[in-house]
Protein backbone atom coordinates (compact mmCIF):
# COMPACT_ATOMS: atom_id res chain seq x y z
CA UNK A 1 0.00 0.00 0.00
CA UNK A 2 1.08 3.66 -0.10
CA UNK A 3 2.96 4.81 2.61
CA UNK A 4 2.23 8.93 1.87
CA UNK A 5 5.16 10.93 4.10
CA UNK A 6 2.98 14.18 3.86
CA UNK A 7 5.43 16.84 2.39
CA UNK A 8 7.93 18.37 5.41
CA UNK A 9 9.75 21.79 4.86
CA UNK A 10 13.60 21.22 5.33
CA UNK A 11 16.13 24.55 6.44
CA UNK A 12 16.25 25.30 3.29
CA UNK A 13 12.29 25.56 2.58
CA UNK A 14 12.94 22.26 0.40
CA UNK A 15 10.18 20.01 0.62
CA UNK A 16 9.88 16.67 -0.93
CA UNK A 17 7.51 13.12 -0.30
CA UNK A 18 9.07 9.95 -0.50
CA UNK A 19 6.47 7.23 -1.34
CA UNK A 20 6.39 3.81 -1.72
CA UNK A 21 4.92 1.86 -4.78
CA UNK A 22 1.52 -0.28 -4.31
CA UNK A 23 2.12 -3.90 -5.21
CA UNK A 24 0.34 -3.15 -8.31
CA UNK A 25 2.89 -0.69 -9.84
CA UNK A 26 6.46 -1.00 -9.94
CA UNK A 27 7.57 -1.76 -6.08
CA UNK A 28 9.93 0.91 -4.93
CA UNK A 29 10.26 4.99 -4.72
CA UNK A 30 8.10 7.37 -6.74
CA UNK A 31 9.57 10.38 -5.75
CA UNK A 32 8.14 13.53 -6.35
CA UNK A 33 9.90 16.52 -5.20
CA UNK A 34 8.51 20.70 -5.14
CA UNK A 35 11.13 23.53 -4.42
CA UNK A 36 8.82 25.77 -2.51
CA UNK A 37 10.09 29.38 -2.42
CA UNK A 38 12.78 29.22 -0.11
CA UNK A 39 10.69 31.96 1.85
CA UNK A 40 8.49 29.20 2.90
CA UNK A 41 9.92 28.47 6.15
CA UNK A 42 10.89 32.27 7.32
CA UNK A 43 7.19 33.13 6.78
CA UNK A 44 6.31 30.65 9.42
CA UNK A 45 7.73 32.97 12.03
CA UNK A 46 8.49 36.06 10.51
CA UNK A 47 6.77 38.11 13.36
CA UNK A 48 5.97 35.55 16.34
CA UNK A 49 3.46 38.12 18.00
CA UNK A 50 1.56 38.24 14.83
CA UNK A 51 1.38 35.17 13.87
CA UNK A 52 -0.70 33.96 16.49
CA UNK A 53 -3.87 35.13 17.24
CA UNK A 54 -3.43 38.02 20.27
CA UNK A 55 -5.47 35.10 22.53
CA UNK A 56 -2.70 33.47 23.09
CA UNK A 57 -0.41 37.09 24.42
CA UNK A 58 -0.32 35.58 27.86
CA UNK A 59 2.22 32.76 26.36
CA UNK A 60 4.11 34.74 23.65
CA UNK A 61 4.78 37.50 26.02
CA UNK A 62 5.86 35.05 29.28
CA UNK A 63 8.14 33.41 26.62
CA UNK A 64 9.56 36.43 25.00
CA UNK A 65 10.51 37.37 28.84
CA UNK A 66 11.79 34.05 29.85
CA UNK A 67 15.42 35.15 30.49
CA UNK A 68 14.07 37.91 32.83
CA UNK A 69 11.49 36.44 34.11
CA UNK A 70 13.66 33.70 35.55
CA UNK A 71 16.60 35.59 36.42
CA UNK A 72 14.01 37.94 38.45
CA UNK A 73 12.26 35.06 39.77
CA UNK A 74 8.72 35.97 38.41
CA UNK A 75 8.13 33.39 36.63
CA UNK A 76 6.32 31.21 39.11
CA UNK A 77 4.17 33.76 39.65
CA UNK A 78 3.61 34.81 36.14
CA UNK A 79 2.34 31.54 35.47
CA UNK A 80 0.06 31.33 38.56
CA UNK A 81 -1.72 34.32 36.78
CA UNK A 82 -2.18 32.78 33.33
CA UNK A 83 -5.77 32.01 31.95
CA UNK A 84 -6.37 28.33 30.91
CA UNK A 85 -6.79 29.14 27.09
CA UNK A 86 -8.21 27.24 24.41
CA UNK A 87 -6.10 25.67 21.53
CA UNK A 88 -8.81 26.17 19.01
CA UNK A 89 -7.92 29.30 17.80
CA UNK A 90 -4.53 28.03 16.92
CA UNK A 91 -5.38 27.46 12.55
CA UNK A 92 -2.41 24.74 11.06
CA UNK A 93 0.62 23.49 11.00
CA UNK A 94 2.81 26.74 11.40
CA UNK A 95 0.43 28.10 14.28
CA UNK A 96 0.69 24.84 16.12
CA UNK A 97 4.33 24.54 15.81
CA UNK A 98 5.10 28.19 16.83
CA UNK A 99 2.71 27.81 19.97
CA UNK A 100 4.02 24.49 21.28
CA UNK A 101 7.63 25.74 20.97
CA UNK A 102 6.21 28.92 23.50
CA UNK A 103 4.55 26.27 25.83
CA UNK A 104 8.09 24.10 25.17
CA UNK A 105 9.76 26.90 26.40
CA UNK A 106 7.91 28.35 29.51
CA UNK A 107 7.53 24.66 30.50
CA UNK A 108 11.72 23.90 30.76
CA UNK A 109 11.96 27.54 32.46
CA UNK A 110 9.43 26.37 34.90
CA UNK A 111 10.88 23.06 35.62
CA UNK A 112 14.75 24.20 35.81
CA UNK A 113 14.33 28.31 37.03
CA UNK A 114 15.68 26.87 40.56
CA UNK A 115 18.45 24.65 39.01
CA UNK A 116 19.05 21.35 40.16
CA UNK A 117 18.50 22.37 44.26
CA UNK A 118 14.76 23.32 43.66
CA UNK A 119 12.77 21.36 40.76
CA UNK A 120 8.84 21.31 40.17
CA UNK A 121 7.07 18.19 40.29
CA UNK A 122 3.59 19.57 38.99
CA UNK A 123 3.78 21.30 35.64
CA UNK A 124 0.28 23.78 36.03
CA UNK A 125 -2.74 22.97 34.58
CA UNK A 126 -2.53 26.18 32.70
CA UNK A 127 0.68 25.15 30.75
CA UNK A 128 -0.14 21.02 31.13
CA UNK A 129 -3.60 21.06 29.05
CA UNK A 130 -2.92 23.20 25.96
CA UNK A 131 0.93 22.11 25.73
CA UNK A 132 -0.03 18.00 26.01
CA UNK A 133 -3.51 19.15 23.29
CA UNK A 134 -1.18 20.75 21.27
CA UNK A 135 1.61 17.71 21.48
CA UNK A 136 -1.25 15.41 20.63
CA UNK A 137 -2.20 17.06 17.73
CA UNK A 138 1.19 17.56 15.91
CA UNK A 139 2.16 13.58 17.88
CA UNK A 140 5.20 14.90 19.76
CA UNK A 141 5.81 14.46 23.28
CA UNK A 142 5.07 17.61 25.74
CA UNK A 143 8.84 18.44 26.40
CA UNK A 144 10.80 20.91 24.38
CA UNK A 145 12.68 18.87 21.72
CA UNK A 146 15.24 19.86 19.11
CA UNK A 147 12.65 20.11 16.16
CA UNK A 148 11.61 23.11 18.79
CA UNK A 149 14.01 24.68 19.85
CA UNK A 150 16.78 24.57 16.27
CA UNK A 151 14.64 23.57 13.38
CA UNK A 152 11.55 26.00 14.39
CA UNK A 153 13.24 28.73 16.82
CA UNK A 154 14.24 31.02 14.26
CA UNK A 155 13.79 33.66 11.93
CA UNK A 156 15.77 36.28 9.14
CA UNK A 157 16.31 39.91 9.67
CA UNK A 158 15.76 40.10 6.09
CA UNK A 159 13.42 37.99 4.71
CA UNK A 160 15.08 38.11 1.53
CA UNK A 161 18.22 38.45 2.93
CA UNK A 162 21.38 35.11 3.55
CA UNK A 163 20.81 32.26 5.65
CA UNK A 164 23.79 33.40 7.44
CA UNK A 165 24.55 34.21 11.36
CA UNK A 166 24.44 37.84 11.11
CA UNK A 167 20.81 37.36 9.30
CA UNK A 168 19.17 35.28 11.91
CA UNK A 169 17.54 35.51 15.20
CA UNK A 170 15.79 33.05 17.45
CA UNK A 171 12.80 33.91 18.71
CA UNK A 172 12.88 32.22 21.87
CA UNK A 173 15.93 32.26 24.95
CA UNK A 174 16.62 30.84 27.83
CA UNK A 175 19.31 32.24 29.85
CA UNK A 176 22.90 32.23 29.30
CA UNK A 177 22.50 35.51 26.88
CA UNK A 178 23.90 35.22 23.41
CA UNK A 179 25.26 31.41 23.91
CA UNK A 180 21.48 30.19 23.32
CA UNK A 181 21.51 32.31 20.30
CA UNK A 182 24.96 31.04 19.27
CA UNK A 183 23.76 27.36 20.25
CA UNK A 184 20.87 27.46 18.44
CA UNK A 185 21.67 28.93 15.40
CA UNK A 186 24.60 27.01 14.66
CA UNK A 187 22.47 23.73 15.14
CA UNK A 188 20.29 25.11 12.59
CA UNK A 189 22.99 26.15 9.71
CA UNK A 190 24.62 22.30 10.29
CA UNK A 191 21.03 21.71 9.89
CA UNK A 192 20.55 23.54 6.68
CA UNK A 193 24.45 21.98 5.13
CA UNK A 194 22.59 18.38 5.49
CA UNK A 195 19.95 20.27 3.15
CA UNK A 196 22.09 19.26 -0.34
CA UNK A 197 22.42 15.44 0.97
CA UNK A 198 18.93 14.89 2.27
CA UNK A 199 17.70 15.96 -1.34
CA UNK A 200 20.19 13.90 -2.93
CA UNK A 201 18.84 10.49 -0.61
CA UNK A 202 15.46 10.73 -3.41
CA UNK A 203 18.23 10.57 -6.15
CA UNK A 204 19.83 7.69 -4.43
CA UNK A 205 17.20 5.37 -4.31
CA UNK A 206 16.23 5.86 -8.07
CA UNK A 207 19.04 5.23 -9.00
CA UNK A 208 19.55 1.99 -7.34
CA UNK A 209 15.84 1.21 -8.76
CA UNK A 210 17.24 2.14 -12.15
CA UNK A 211 20.38 0.20 -11.72
CA UNK A 212 21.65 3.74 -13.17
CA UNK A 213 25.38 3.84 -11.67
CA UNK A 214 26.64 7.03 -12.91
CA UNK A 215 23.82 9.26 -11.44
CA UNK A 216 24.43 6.97 -7.99
CA UNK A 217 27.87 8.21 -8.17
CA UNK A 218 26.99 11.88 -8.29
CA UNK A 219 24.43 11.64 -5.96
CA UNK A 220 26.70 10.14 -3.42
CA UNK A 221 29.27 12.96 -3.99
CA UNK A 222 26.41 15.40 -3.35
CA UNK A 223 26.13 13.90 0.00
CA UNK A 224 29.73 13.19 1.02
CA UNK A 225 30.45 17.28 0.23
CA UNK A 226 27.06 17.90 2.36
CA UNK A 227 28.30 16.01 5.32
CA UNK A 228 32.00 17.94 5.11
CA UNK A 229 29.58 21.45 5.16
CA UNK A 230 27.98 20.18 8.28
CA UNK A 231 31.46 20.33 9.61
CA UNK A 232 32.33 23.54 8.44
CA UNK A 233 29.25 24.94 9.85
CA UNK A 234 29.88 23.01 13.06
CA UNK A 235 33.24 25.23 13.57
CA UNK A 236 30.69 28.55 14.19
CA UNK A 237 30.41 26.85 17.51
CA UNK A 238 33.63 28.65 18.78
CA UNK A 239 32.75 32.03 18.68
CA UNK A 240 29.23 31.76 19.10
CA UNK A 241 28.85 29.57 22.19
CA UNK A 242 30.72 30.77 25.64
CA UNK A 243 31.64 26.98 27.20
CA UNK A 244 30.77 28.10 30.93
CA UNK A 245 27.44 29.66 29.84
CA UNK A 246 26.52 26.71 27.57
CA UNK A 247 27.30 24.45 30.55
CA UNK A 248 26.30 26.41 33.33
CA UNK A 249 22.88 27.56 32.13
CA UNK A 250 21.98 26.03 28.52
CA UNK A 251 22.40 22.55 28.94
CA UNK A 252 20.33 22.41 32.29
CA UNK A 253 17.29 24.08 30.65
CA UNK A 254 17.43 21.88 28.13
CA UNK A 255 17.73 18.89 30.65
CA UNK A 256 15.08 16.12 30.51
CA UNK A 257 12.76 14.25 33.17
CA UNK A 258 13.21 10.52 32.28
CA UNK A 259 15.59 8.20 34.22
CA UNK A 260 16.65 11.37 36.37
CA UNK A 261 18.03 10.82 39.77
CA UNK A 262 16.77 14.53 40.35
CA UNK A 263 13.20 13.89 38.86
CA UNK A 264 12.96 9.94 39.74
CA UNK A 265 9.40 9.66 38.92
CA UNK A 266 9.14 12.65 36.03
CA UNK A 267 6.70 15.37 35.75
CA UNK A 268 2.91 15.41 37.02
CA UNK A 269 1.24 17.00 33.75
CA UNK A 270 -2.15 18.54 35.72
CA UNK A 271 -5.33 18.11 35.05
CA UNK A 272 -4.21 15.85 32.06
CA UNK A 273 -2.58 12.72 33.43
CA UNK A 274 -3.10 11.34 37.14
CA UNK A 275 0.29 10.07 37.81
CA UNK A 276 3.92 11.52 36.61
CA UNK A 277 5.75 10.81 33.43
CA UNK A 278 8.73 10.58 32.04
CA UNK A 279 10.25 12.69 28.63
CA UNK A 280 13.86 12.40 27.70
CA UNK A 281 15.67 16.11 27.73
CA UNK A 282 16.60 18.02 24.08
CA UNK A 283 19.09 16.35 22.22
CA UNK A 284 20.49 16.63 18.77
CA UNK A 285 20.40 12.91 18.81
CA UNK A 286 16.57 13.72 17.90
CA UNK A 287 18.09 15.54 14.90
CA UNK A 288 16.90 13.76 11.37
CA UNK A 289 18.97 14.35 9.06
CA UNK A 290 22.34 12.55 11.01
CA UNK A 291 19.45 9.51 11.43
CA UNK A 292 18.75 10.00 7.37
CA UNK A 293 22.78 9.62 7.07
CA UNK A 294 22.58 6.70 9.11
CA UNK A 295 20.14 4.47 7.92
CA UNK A 296 21.17 5.85 3.73
CA UNK A 297 24.26 4.41 4.76
CA UNK A 298 23.25 1.09 7.03
CA UNK A 299 25.15 2.45 10.06
CA UNK A 300 23.59 0.42 13.07
CA UNK A 301 24.52 1.74 16.77
CA UNK A 302 24.80 -0.52 19.79
CA UNK A 303 24.28 0.00 23.07
CA UNK A 304 26.91 2.10 24.87
CA UNK A 305 27.47 2.20 28.61
CA UNK A 306 24.08 4.32 29.79
CA UNK A 307 22.86 4.64 26.51
CA UNK A 308 20.55 1.73 25.25
CA UNK A 309 21.24 0.38 21.05
CA UNK A 310 17.40 2.09 21.40
CA UNK A 311 18.14 5.94 22.47
CA UNK A 312 18.79 6.87 19.17
CA UNK A 313 16.14 5.27 18.03
CA UNK A 314 13.54 6.02 20.50
CA UNK A 315 14.63 9.33 19.79
CA UNK A 316 12.89 9.43 16.40
CA UNK A 317 9.79 9.70 18.77
CA UNK A 318 11.22 13.35 19.43
CA UNK A 319 10.91 13.67 15.76
CA UNK A 320 8.47 15.72 13.88
CA UNK A 321 5.84 12.89 12.19
CA UNK A 322 6.83 13.78 8.56
CA UNK A 323 10.65 13.20 9.43
CA UNK A 324 9.82 10.04 11.46
CA UNK A 325 8.19 8.16 8.73
CA UNK A 326 10.81 9.35 6.32
CA UNK A 327 13.35 7.86 7.94
CA UNK A 328 11.09 5.04 8.58
CA UNK A 329 10.26 4.53 4.69
CA UNK A 330 14.40 5.01 3.92
CA UNK A 331 14.90 2.64 6.22
CA UNK A 332 12.44 -0.26 4.52
CA UNK A 333 13.52 0.20 1.02
CA UNK A 334 16.15 -0.73 -1.08
CA UNK A 335 20.27 -0.85 0.51
CA UNK A 336 22.22 0.76 -0.76
CA UNK A 337 25.04 -0.96 0.69
CA UNK A 338 23.77 -4.27 -0.58
CA UNK A 339 23.63 -2.78 -3.81
CA UNK A 340 26.72 -0.95 -4.24
CA UNK A 341 28.71 -4.53 -2.94
CA UNK A 342 26.60 -6.44 -5.62
CA UNK A 343 27.68 -3.70 -8.40
CA UNK A 344 31.62 -4.71 -7.17
CA UNK A 345 32.36 -1.37 -9.10
CA UNK A 346 35.18 0.28 -6.88
CA UNK A 347 34.30 4.40 -7.87
CA UNK A 348 30.75 3.45 -6.24
CA UNK A 349 32.44 1.67 -2.85
CA UNK A 350 35.13 4.58 -3.20
CA UNK A 351 32.27 7.09 -2.97
CA UNK A 352 30.23 5.31 -0.66
CA UNK A 353 33.07 5.46 1.39
CA UNK A 354 33.85 8.91 1.50
CA UNK A 355 30.01 9.44 2.49
CA UNK A 356 31.38 7.35 5.99
CA UNK A 357 34.37 8.94 6.16
CA UNK A 358 32.99 12.67 6.05
CA UNK A 359 30.39 11.03 8.90
CA UNK A 360 33.15 9.98 10.31
CA UNK A 361 35.11 12.98 10.87
CA UNK A 362 31.86 15.20 12.01
CA UNK A 363 31.58 12.65 14.73
CA UNK A 364 34.92 13.25 16.06
CA UNK A 365 34.68 16.87 15.85
CA UNK A 366 31.71 16.60 17.54
CA UNK A 367 33.59 14.68 19.99
CA UNK A 368 35.99 17.22 20.47
CA UNK A 369 33.14 20.58 20.90
CA UNK A 370 31.36 17.74 23.54
CA UNK A 371 35.12 17.81 25.56
CA UNK A 372 35.10 21.48 25.40
CA UNK A 373 31.85 22.33 26.37
CA UNK A 374 30.82 19.81 28.97
CA UNK A 375 33.94 17.30 29.96
CA UNK A 376 36.66 20.50 30.76
CA UNK A 377 33.78 22.54 32.52
CA UNK A 378 32.60 19.65 34.63
CA UNK A 379 36.20 18.93 35.68
CA UNK A 380 36.70 22.54 36.59
CA UNK A 381 33.17 22.38 38.48
CA UNK A 382 34.46 19.54 40.35
CA UNK A 383 37.38 21.34 41.87
CA UNK A 384 35.32 24.41 42.61
CA UNK A 385 32.90 21.77 44.63
CA UNK A 386 35.90 20.41 46.43
CA UNK A 387 37.06 23.49 47.59
CA UNK A 388 33.60 25.24 47.90
CA UNK A 389 31.43 22.51 48.37
CA UNK A 390 28.29 21.99 46.29
CA UNK A 391 28.59 21.71 42.70
CA UNK A 392 25.09 23.71 41.92
CA UNK A 393 25.46 22.45 38.41
CA UNK A 394 24.39 19.23 38.41
CA UNK A 395 22.27 18.38 35.62
CA UNK A 396 20.33 15.27 34.65
CA UNK A 397 19.64 15.21 30.88
CA UNK A 398 22.49 13.41 28.79
CA UNK A 399 23.83 17.06 27.63
CA UNK A 400 24.28 17.62 30.78
CA UNK A 401 26.42 14.76 32.22
CA UNK A 402 26.72 14.91 35.78
CA UNK A 403 29.36 13.63 38.45
CA UNK A 404 31.51 11.50 37.28
CA UNK A 405 32.64 13.96 34.52
CA UNK A 406 30.97 13.26 31.35
CA UNK A 407 32.31 9.40 30.73
CA UNK A 408 29.10 8.24 29.97
CA UNK A 409 28.45 10.22 27.25
CA UNK A 410 31.88 10.42 25.85
CA UNK A 411 31.74 6.68 25.30
CA UNK A 412 28.44 6.86 23.69
CA UNK A 413 29.97 9.30 21.45
CA UNK A 414 32.83 7.45 20.60
CA UNK A 415 31.12 4.22 20.19
CA UNK A 416 29.00 5.86 17.91
CA UNK A 417 31.54 7.35 16.15
CA UNK A 418 33.79 3.78 15.73
CA UNK A 419 30.66 2.11 14.50
CA UNK A 420 30.38 4.79 11.41
CA UNK A 421 33.90 3.91 10.43
CA UNK A 422 33.26 0.27 10.54
CA UNK A 423 30.91 0.86 8.31
CA UNK A 424 32.73 0.98 5.05
CA UNK A 425 33.01 -1.05 2.11
CA UNK A 426 35.95 -3.67 1.38
CA UNK A 427 36.34 -5.18 -1.58
CA UNK A 428 34.17 -8.57 -1.28
C1 LIG B 1 28.22 22.92 22.62
C2 LIG B 1 27.95 22.08 21.62
C3 LIG B 1 27.60 20.63 21.80
C4 LIG B 1 27.77 19.79 22.84
C5 LIG B 1 28.41 20.08 24.20
C6 LIG B 1 27.24 18.50 22.44
C7 LIG B 1 27.21 17.38 23.25
C8 LIG B 1 26.59 16.19 22.95
C9 LIG B 1 26.40 15.08 23.86
C10 LIG B 1 26.84 15.06 25.31
C11 LIG B 1 25.75 14.09 23.18
C12 LIG B 1 25.38 12.69 23.67
C13 LIG B 1 24.16 12.72 24.45
C14 LIG B 1 22.94 13.12 23.65
O1 LIG B 1 22.54 12.37 22.74
O2 LIG B 1 22.41 14.19 23.93
C15 LIG B 1 25.53 14.58 21.86
C16 LIG B 1 24.91 13.87 20.88
C17 LIG B 1 24.75 14.32 19.61
N1 LIG B 1 25.07 15.59 19.14
FE1 LIG B 1 25.89 17.06 20.16
N2 LIG B 1 26.79 18.57 21.16
C18 LIG B 1 26.97 19.85 20.74
C19 LIG B 1 26.60 20.38 19.52
C20 LIG B 1 26.04 19.64 18.52
C21 LIG B 1 25.62 20.18 17.26
C22 LIG B 1 25.75 21.64 16.84
C23 LIG B 1 25.14 19.14 16.54
C24 LIG B 1 24.60 19.12 15.15
C25 LIG B 1 23.63 19.82 14.76
C26 LIG B 1 25.23 17.95 17.36
C27 LIG B 1 24.84 16.70 16.97
C28 LIG B 1 24.72 15.61 17.83
C29 LIG B 1 24.17 14.32 17.43
C30 LIG B 1 23.66 13.97 16.03
C31 LIG B 1 24.19 13.51 18.55
C32 LIG B 1 23.70 12.05 18.68
C33 LIG B 1 24.90 11.13 18.60
C34 LIG B 1 25.40 10.99 17.19
O3 LIG B 1 24.55 10.79 16.27
O4 LIG B 1 26.62 11.07 17.00
N3 LIG B 1 25.79 18.28 18.57
N4 LIG B 1 26.06 15.87 21.73
N1 LIG C 1 22.63 21.00 19.09
C1 LIG C 1 21.51 20.89 19.90
C2 LIG C 1 20.51 21.84 19.78
C3 LIG C 1 19.37 21.75 20.58
C4 LIG C 1 19.27 20.72 21.49
CL1 LIG C 1 17.84 20.60 22.47
C5 LIG C 1 20.27 19.78 21.63
C6 LIG C 1 21.39 19.87 20.84
C7 LIG C 1 22.39 18.83 21.00
C8 LIG C 1 23.65 18.81 20.49
N2 LIG C 1 24.18 17.67 20.83
N3 LIG C 1 23.27 17.01 21.56
N4 LIG C 1 22.20 17.72 21.65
Amino acid sequence: GHNDCPAQSWPSGVSFKLTLGSAATTPGFCLTFDHRSPGSLQQLLANVRTELPDYYAPWMDVAANLPHLIEGHQLRREVAKMPLLSTQYLRGHRQLRLARLALGFITMGYVWQGGSRQTVKILPRVLAVPYCTISELLDLPPILVYADCVLANWKKRDPCGPLNVENLDILFSFPGGDSNKGFFLVSLLVEAAAATGIKAIPMIINAILHHDRCSLETALQDVALSICKMREAFKLIHECVNPGAFFRSLRIYLSGWKDSFLMPEGLVYEGVWDSPKQFSGGSAAQSSTLQCFDVLLGIQHRAAQGFSAEYLGCMRDYMPAAHRAFIQTLASGPSLRQFVLATGDAGLRAAFNKCVLALVDLRSYHIQIATKYITIPAGRCRAEQQQLGGCVHEGTSVLSERGTGGTGFMRFLKVVRDTTRKAQLTEQ
